[in-house]
């Protein structure tokens, strides 16, 4: 069964305009996809779409075969735990009042998940590369790579069986994105993964499937690997030649 499907979602943020114009998405469990498109094409809109943020003018999205609706607290307090994101920016994605145990906790305290919450977070930030011992530390003695760390660990802290992860690693330095990069290749071993970026060869090393988004709409979606080879639509095209190649 899919584990989340959106049929034909179309939403505007004003009525002239839509952002987003019948997209439709099938992702099944152990997807690896990346959403590529240029700036202004709708993905974060999708994605917001996805979380519940917003709803669709239009169109459908189910999570297990059950329709996703925000104004059902219950529903919604199991999508959050299943379904965490992963935000672009690791310097204002962390509250820097609090300590690191308390920032990757937060979605266990929120979603009232039982258990043993400090060996719980302290699984969570051994799985990221992390040590135990910085549990009681702020986010300012962190570097950005280790920033974007603990702000993984505290979205796979409540076991998610899908992560998003929007623009995760673009304000990160090259050697410390491919290390991230790294990081959520591996976790995408053990779970679902939907990666929103506007560079395809972050994409290309990442993901398994690529869905292409031009203006709000889809217009390619299939295995990275053909693609690259073969990308079908002009405008897949032209963002395949506008990747940088890398120097010999
Ligand atoms: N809150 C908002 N109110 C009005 N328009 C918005 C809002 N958020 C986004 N838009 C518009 O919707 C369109 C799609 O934006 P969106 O952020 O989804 O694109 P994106 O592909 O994620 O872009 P980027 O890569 O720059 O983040 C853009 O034209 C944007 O200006």
């Amino acid at each position: 069964m899919s584990l989340l499907t959106v049929e034909k979602a179309s939403f505007g943020y004003s009525k002239t305009r839509l952002v987003l114009d019948g997209a439709s998405l099938d992702i099944s469990p152990g997807d690896s996809i990346g959403l590529v498109g240029e700036s202004g094409s709708g993905k974060t809109t999708l994605l917001r779409l996805l979380l519940g943020l917003i709803r669709p003018s239009s169109g459908n999205i189910t999570f297990k075969g059950a329709q996703l609706d925000p104004a059902n607290a219950a529903f919604m307090r199991e999508y959050r735990r299943q379904v965490q994101v992963v935000f672009q920016d690791p310097y204002s994605s962390l509250d820097p009042r609090q300590k690191v145990f308390a920032i990757v906790a937060e979605p266990l305290r929120s979603l009232r998940i039982a258990g043993d919450h400090r060996q719980m977070v302290t699984d969570a930030l051994v799985s990221v590369g992390l040590d135990a011992n910085v549990l009681d530390r702020f986010p300012h003695e962190f570097s950005g790579g280790q920033r974007q760390r603990i702000a993984i660990a505290r979205a796979i802290v409540s076991g998610p069986s899908l992560l998003l992860a929007d623009e995760a690693v673009s304000a990160l330095d090259l050697s410390t994105r491919i290390r991230i990069v790294e990081l959520l290749k591996s976790l995408s071993q053990t779970m679902t993964l939907v990666f929103v970026s506007h560079d395809l060869g972050v994409v290309a090393a990442l993901c398994e499937r690529i869905v292409i988004l031009e203006k709000g709409r889809i217009v390619e979606a299939g295995p990275t690997a053909s693609i690259l080879a073969n990308p079908q639509h002009p405008y897949t095209q032209r963002l395949l030649a506008s990747v940088p190649r890398m120097p010999a």
